[in-house]
């Protein structure tokens, strides 16, 4: 009974909340398409259908580039995948990020990690992170990433076992290797330093914290912060997830803070690369070490998941592609030592892939500040006005449509659906602006004071790892091709009905 009368009373209080918001703002007079239920309002149909964009490509096809979505109890949200707009949210700090944030991430990252502080703090800790991630840095980190594809190529090896037309699941595999190597980059120790338990546990949160967030970002902040103290095993998992990463951070820098005063180089890593700034004196981008122990989870749970999955979705790629698979082995084998700047169609299929399968598909900011968002098209509204930019109230919440935006064929092609490396190189992408990313000017790695920290890695991982892979396997599918794109807090291959990861593919050794 007053279980009833909460939950009615409740009820009402969000009703009248939105029924205020809904005078103050003129969203919802902007289209979108209906509602199917005032709890989860479009949320079922954006997040959790069959294919990634069974819905959303459609309803972009019906309402143009911008649109009003319905999330749960009714909050309106605009979907956006219009350039000139996208542009003007990534680079102005008048947008923060969406309570995603709020709900979940600072559970796992820590209020101090650079993913979850704000303004200028999160511009301090970000001029200093940028130092393990410059160009010059980041090339340092190559012999890890080619001794860690190295192994996997081994594991491959061992696991193909001259039976060819049985298929094997890449992506536990590509994981495992992507967390090595963010490891020993961000960290520099190897995975085992870390302890049985946290490798265990990290397994649990790369496979169920994505799902929780997109699920844990479409709730409200009340109701998110009530079900975590639930017995749940998946928020067990992120409260031992919290615990170890402190500990570790801490053991982490204490050992390296004590190889610096025995006089050893620490910089070989970003870990030691801020703390030997720290060391040197009172800079800007001196961290504290406490600061720079706080950084565990920004470096180790961001730097895996996202590259191994793209590079999983290239990897199925090439299978259904083997034509173009061959041409790209053919420009691997005939440009031996080469630098992979060089390598055209290998650059042209990173950038295909990123294109197609942009990790965060959907990106959630919420206007900290009234402004006025620029348009590339002018938008009808419900009562026949039209409007060629639209006035954002604070608060209200945006939906960055990344992957709607990368498939629009105005400016990528009739064949925007599809997987055609060669856009990149016959110029068939029509110009959209300048300023959405700062990797072929896709929005995948976002652009502006949040920007990917790891892109540049990100990038170098995928050259190395394709290039690699391509010269010692070939990649064919053994069956029907059962892989379809999903959401699960970030873009994954799945197989029909299912959110865990597969990518079954073929491999033999060349
Ligand atoms: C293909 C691989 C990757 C993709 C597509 C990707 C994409 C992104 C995107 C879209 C954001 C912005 C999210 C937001 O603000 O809402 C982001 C942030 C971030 N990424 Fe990546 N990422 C990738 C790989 C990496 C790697 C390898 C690392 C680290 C080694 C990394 C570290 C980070 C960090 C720390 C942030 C937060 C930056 C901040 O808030 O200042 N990412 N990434």
């Amino acid at each position: 009974m007053v279980y009833k009368s909460v939950l009615a009373a409740v009820t009402v209080i969000l009703a009248l909340h939105q029924l205020s918001r809904r005078r103050k703002s003129i969203i919802h007079n902007i289209p979108g398409p209906p509602s199917p239920s005032w709890i989860y309002g479009h949320m079922l149909q954006l997040i959790f259908s069959p294919e990634y964009g069974d819905h959303e490509f459609v309803w972009q096809k019906t309402f143009g580039l911008i649109y009003r979505l319905k999330g749960c109890f009714g909050e309106d949200s605009l979907m956006i995948s219009d350039p000139v707009a996208l542009q003007y949210i990534v680079n102005s700090t008048k947008f923060g990020q969406g309570p995603v944030l709020e709900n979940v991430v600072n559970m796992l990252f820590g209020k101090k990690s650079l993913v979850v502080v704000k303004g200028g703090a999160h511009k301090r800790l970000r001029g200093a992170m940028n130092m393990g991630f410059t160009a010059a840095a980041v090339r340092t980190y190559q012999p890890v990433l080619l001794r860690a594809v190295q192994e996997l190529s081994e594991r491959l090896e061992e696991s193909y076992g001259g039976v060819s037309s049985s298929s094997l699941n890449l992506c536990p595999l590509l994981g495992d290797t992507t967390f090595r190597a963010a490891v020993q980059v961000g960290l520099g120790c190897s995975a085992e330093d870390l302890g049985e338990e946290f490798l265990v546990n990290n397994l649990q949160i790369v496979r169920s914290a994505p799902h929780i967030f997109a699920i844990g970002a479409s709730l409200p902040t009340w109701i998110w912060r009530t079900m975590i103290h639930a017995p749940l095993a998946a928020f067990k998992d992120i409260r031992t997830a919290t615990r170890l990463t402190r500990q570790l951070g801490r053991r982490i820098v204490d050992a390296k803070l004590d190889s610096a005063r025995q006089g050893l180089q620490i910089d070989t890593d970003v870990f030691g690369i801020l703390l030997a700034k720290s060391l040197g004196g009172k800079t800007r981008h001196a961290l504290s070490p406490e600061e720079v122990a706080a950084q565990f989870s920004a470096l180790v749970y961001t730097g895996q998941d996202p590259t191994a999955n793209t590079i999983a979705f290239g990897l199925l790629e090439l299978a259904r592609h083997p034509e173009f698979q061959q041409k790209l082995r053919a420009e691997i084998q005939s440009n031996v030592g080469a630098s992979y700047e060089n390598m055209p169609v290998l650059n042209a299929f990173i950038k295909e892939v990123l294109r197609l399968y942009p990790s965060a598909a959907l990106i959630q900011r919420v206007a900290v500040e009234d402004t006025i968002l620029p348009l590339s098209d002018s938008i009808k509204t419900a009562t026949g006005e039209l409007m060629n930019e639209i006035p954002i109230r604070r608060g209200q919440l945006l939906t960055l449509g990344v992957a709607s935006f990368q498939r629009l064929e105005r400016y990528w092609g009739t064949d925007a659906q599809k997987f055609r490396p060669s856009r990149w190189l016959d110029d068939t992408i029509t110009p959209y602006g300048s300023d959405l990313g700062p990797y072929a000017n896709l929005a995948s790695f976002l652009n502006g004071h949040r920007v990917c920290l790891g892109w540049r890695f990100a990038i170098l991982e995928m050259q190395v790892f394709f290039h690699e892979l391509i010269s010692k396997f070939h990649f064919t599918l053994s069956e029907d091709d059962l892989v379809r794109v999903r959401f699960s807090g970030i873009l994954i291959p799945a197989l029909r009905n299912s959110f865990e990861k597969a990518a079954p593919i073929c491999i033999t050794p060349i």
